[in-house]
């Protein structure tokens, strides 16, 4: 399982080119943070790879990735139910019997530091407990693809502290993650990096 990316770039119209020239190829149990300054197409190039878009040139392979998971800016979830609640539906959803996904959403929880605060209602918890319970659901769905945008930029920065710790927990053998962020303490929090600052750089040099 892997995905290739292979000269890739994308600009919108006529608009000057956000990236270009990318080459990489993803693995499960990696993290990649992906940096560059605002608006040089950190988001756009996740809806490339999740296959939302499609590149202006270049290609995105996916071998063997079916599914892709996301985690947004802000975590969403269901007021009323608990957080233990959120991290077993997936995993029921995939078969699971209820014994077995409590025990796994549990170990999960505990993952992320979050075992205190588990049979809290969702609406509770506060911003950094949602944010990491978001990731706790994610890894608990198993994407071969996970998909995270800025989670801390809404955060204070104690609370993205909490949040870049998970980060660092995060890796999982089934799982290519790519983590677009602002934030160098989220960077450093994964296992490596791809910096779209870096081909707008190829983008000036090359011209249109
Ligand atoms: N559908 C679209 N049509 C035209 N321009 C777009 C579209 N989507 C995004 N853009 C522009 O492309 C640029 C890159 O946007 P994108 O959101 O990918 O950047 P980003 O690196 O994620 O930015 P930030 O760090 O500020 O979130 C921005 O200038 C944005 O306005």
């Amino acid at each position: 399982m892997r995905v290739d990316v292979s000269g890739l770039g994308h600009r919108f119209g006529d608009r000057p080119w956000l990236f270009r020239g990318l080459d990489r190829t993803l693995h499960p149990g990696r993290v990649y943070a992906l940096t560059g300054p605002s608006g040089s197409g950190k988001s756009t190039l996740l809806a490339i790879l999740a296959g939302w878009m499609t590149a202006r040139e270049g290609s995105v392979e996916h071998r063997h990735v079916d599914d892709v998971g996301w985690v947004f800016q802000n975590p969403h979830g269901t007021p009323r139910r608990t957080a233990i609640d959120h991290v077993m539906f997936p995993l029921l959803a995939g078969g699971a019997r209820v014994r077995e996904a409590e025990a796994v959403a549990r170990g999960l929880l505990e993952r992320f530091r979050l075992v205190d605060v588990a049979d809290q209602q969702f609406r509770r918890l506060s911003g950094g407990e949602g944010q990491r319970l978001m990731l706790a659901r994610a890894v608990a769905a198993q994407p071969q693809l996970l998909l995270v945008d800025e989670p801390t930029a809404q955060l204070d920065l104690s609370t993205a502290r909490e949040v870049n710790q998970a980060i660092s927990r995060l890796a999982s053998p089934r799982t290519i993650i790519v983590v677009a962020t602002h934030n160098p303490e989220t960077r450093d929090s994964c296992t490596d990096h791809v910096d779209l600052g870096e081909h707008q750089d190829a983008t000036r040099a090359g011209g249109r």
